[in-house]
């Protein structure tokens, strides 16, 4: 089911810091700062090759990240996010199998303009997975969505 890691989530404290501290230590340039209001996060993505990195400092007061911050103050890895060839079929099977679909069940477009859902770290070793779906199927799940928000320097697709 699990094709390729699309990124790998970092919550942050302060999103400027953190993007000064991969351009400075590792040269590495964030793209700009993309205010997802739906999501309750700012997120900034980092392309190293053969996956990316996903820097995300909590918006608004109900951000899902602002718990895991005041746990982990200076921040950490928050999330995996794995592609999925048919997201509806994903979650439905997982959902057979047990594992809790976070949120309402269904998909919200993500950072990428792509559809995402969230399953619940508890199911899963104390990891929280993130399922994106890969560019081809967008149409057939958010019908005229796919690619509104989805920086063309990050598409794989
Ligand atoms: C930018 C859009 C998108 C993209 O396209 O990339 C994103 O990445 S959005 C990223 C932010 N969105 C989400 O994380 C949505 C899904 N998350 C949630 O619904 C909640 O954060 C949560 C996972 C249900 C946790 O809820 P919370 O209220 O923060 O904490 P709880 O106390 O209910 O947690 C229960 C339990 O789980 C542990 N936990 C919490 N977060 C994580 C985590 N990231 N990784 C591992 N474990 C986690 C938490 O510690 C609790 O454990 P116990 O203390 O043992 O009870
Ligand atoms: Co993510």
């Amino acid at each position: 089911m699990l094709r390729r890691l699309n990124h790998i989530a970092i919550a942050v404290p302060n999103l400027t810091a953190a993007a000064t501290l991969y351009r400075t230590a590792f040269a590495m340039e964030p793209t700009p700062p993309q205010a997802l209001p739906d999501h309750g996060v700012t997120v900034s993505f980092i392309d190293i090759g053969n996956t990316m990195i996903e820097l995300m400092e909590p918006l608004g007061n109900d951000s899902p990240i602002r718990a895991f911050l005041d746990k982990n103050p200076a921040g950490g890895i928050h999330h995996l996010c794995y592609e999925v060839d048919d997201i509806i079929a994903a979650r439905d099977h997982l959902r057979n199998e047990g594992a809790r679909i976070l949120g309402d069940g269904e998909p919200k477009i993500g950072a990428h303009g792509r559809p995402v859902l969230f399953l619940h770290p508890k199911d899963f070793n104390g990891t929280l997975i993130e399922l994106e779906q890969v560019q081809e199927k967008c149409e057939a799940v958010f019908p005229g969505k796919t690619g509104t928000v989805f920086p063309a320097n990050l598409r794989k697709n």
